[in-house]
Order: C-alpha cells, then structure tokens, then sequence
C-alpha cells in the first residue's frame, strides 16, 4: 500500500472510530471523483459488502475498473476475481482470464498465475474411485496439480484465522474445541484467477453448478488440531448444503485421515486428491451417515480445501456466514 493509502485508511478510521460514517463516505466520494484510485478501491469494497453505503455491486465493480485503470493492484486483482465468479452481477470468465495474459506478458507474478491456468486446463478430469454407494462418497486422486495445491496453501496463507463456530443462542462467531485448525476464505474479491478455476473443476468432476459452490475455505492444522465428529449440513435453511467437496492440498504429515465413523470408512489424505460425498438424501433431508471428523494431526501441518456445494446458486449475502 502507498502512504497516500495509507494516510487515507488512517483518516477513515479515524471517521468512523468517531461515529462519522457520512463524513467518511463524503471524503471517499469526493475523492474517487476526483480520480484518488486509493479511495475508488476503498469505496469499491463499501459498495460491494454495503459499508456504511447501500450495496451495489455493480457499482463497485465500476470502482474497481477506474481504479484498475490506474494499476491499483488490489483493483485489478479484485476486478478479475469479481468477473470470475460474478458476484459483481457480471460474469465473464473468458475476460477474466484475458487480462491475466496480458498482465503477464510484464508482470511475473500474473505471469506464474497465467502458468498455473495452462497447467489446470490441460489436467485431465480423474475418474471416480466409489468408496460408498449409499451415502454417495467417491474420491478422484490427481485431482490437482502439485504446483496448483501449493498455490491455494500459498494464497490463503497470509488470511489464516482461528476457525470458528457460530452459537447458536448469540449467532456470534465463536472459537469452539470442535475446530482447532486455522481456516481462510477466498472471499468475492480474493478469489484468483486459479482459485477460480479449481472452483469450476470441482463444479465439472461433480456435475454441480459452479455458482452453488460456496467460497473456497481453506484449512490447516497443526499436531494436535482436529476437526471433531459433525455434520457439514446446516440447520434452518432453504438452500442446504448438498455435498462437500474436499481438496488434499500437501503431504508430510501424519494422522489426519477424514473419518466416516458410522460408516467404517477412514479416508487417508493424499496430495491433490478431492474427497466427495453427499450431505443430504435425495428429497434434501440431511443424511445424518455422513458425519464425519478430521482426526488429529500426529506430525507435520495438514492443508485442505474444502467447497461446501449448496442444491441451488448461493452468494455470501444471502445468509448470514455459517462457519
Ligand atoms: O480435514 C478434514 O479431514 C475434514 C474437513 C471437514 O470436515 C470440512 O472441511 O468440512
Ligand atoms: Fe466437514
């Protein structure tokens, strides 16, 4: 971030640490008019999750480009994530892609990334291992290339938090024993051009709408963390989540294998391999068989990435995140 950026994030804080939102919102107004690409990002995130100003997505989007048309690199970066996955209302994934090879011809880290697509798109897609019939739990091995696992490890790195688990009396966000890891979403405007396509593959090997996936959640633990015994179906909601999608992304570690208790099935992590089974029945109903658990780590760090893929097109502001 420049200091001009900076000043400006602190002046904002500032504002609102005051209670001033609409002096911060005139102050960011006035200066992405004025062509400040800081201020256009700025007030391009506040429009697209509806900080302090009314959402509009599609304005944010235009925030982005004026701002990616002065080389802000969070705006271009942000721009090619929301054509992507269309969570700006555009969808155009071809364009996408297209600014990534032009950014790479002088810039090697769009370089490496347009690398890692021709690396994808020439994967084929793996055939299904069935592990279960009924419940439906298959596994595809070389799912994702070995540079492509270290990409998503790489990306989510920086963003890694305390999981999570929303209460249920507070409907806060609360550390829980249940979840020891550290987990990271590629949220709408982090998902890369990569992410993007690992997100469309998982969509093509389960024959699933890509827009039902949710976001890419990224998951390590260290030895000792665990993922205890749960359902990845939640309650009270209209669109459930029909099935789970989990990436291997790393090797090197010991223990970690994803258990099916009531179904004697131990699923052994194996690098760039994709776990997938069925959360519900075929009517919706949650299929209480496949819970399952994240046994602990013994040596080493496990990484994971996990799609929770819903029965219909779903976007982070429809509901409030589950976990
Ligand atoms: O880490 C694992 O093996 C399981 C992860 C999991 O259950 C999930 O992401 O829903
Ligand atoms: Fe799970």
């Amino acid at each position: 971030m420049t200091d001009a950026a900076t000043d400006l994030r602190r002046h904002l804080g500032m504002l609102l640490g005051q209670g001033r939102a609409a002096d911060a919102v005139a102050l960011l107004t006035t200066r992405s008019q004025a062509g400040d690409a800081a201020a256009q990002y700025e007030l391009g995130l506040w429009r697209l999750y509806g900080q302090c100003v009314e959402r509009d997505p599609s304005a944010a989007l235009d925030l982005f480009r004026d701002a990616a048309a002065q080389h802000h690199p969070e705006a271009v970066a942000a721009e090619i994530a929301l054509l992507g996955n269309g969570m700006a209302g555009t969808v155009d994934p071809l364009a996408a892609q297209a600014r990534v090879a032009a950014l790479a011809a002088s810039d090697p880290f769009y370089r490496h990334q347009q690398d890692l697509l021709e690396q994808i798109a020439a994967a084929p897609l793996p055939p299904a291992e069935v592990l279960s019939v009924d419940p439906d739990i298959r596994f595809y091995s070389d799912f994702l290339p070995p540079a492509l696992c270290d990409h998503v490890m790489e990306a989510a790195r920086a963003r890694l938090a305390p999981s999570f688990v929303i209460d249920p009396v507070s409907r806060q966000r609360v550390p829980h024993p249940v979840r020891t890891s550290h987990g990271a979403n590629f949220g709408p405007v982090d998902e890369d051009c990569i992410i993007n396509a690992i997100n469309r593959r998982i969509a093509a090997v389960t024959g699933t709408d890509w827009r039902a996936g949710e976001m890419l959640h990224v998951l390590r633990y260290t030895p000792g963390q665990q993922y205890r015994l749960h359902h990845d179906g939640l309650p009270n909601v209209s669109n459930q989540r029909q099935w789970t999608a989990i990436v291997y992304l790393n090797h090197g570690f010991d223990g970690g294998a994803t258990d099916f208790p009531l179904l004697g099935l131990d699923v052994a992590p194996r690098r760039g391999g994709l776990l997938v089974f069925a959360n519900t029945h075929g009517d919706g109903a949650i299929d209480p068989r496949t819970r399952h658990e994240g046994k602990p780590v013994d040596t080493g760090e496990k990484w994971v990435a996990t799609r929770w893929i819903r029965t219909r097109p779903w976007s982070p502001w429809d509901e409030a995140p589950a976990r």
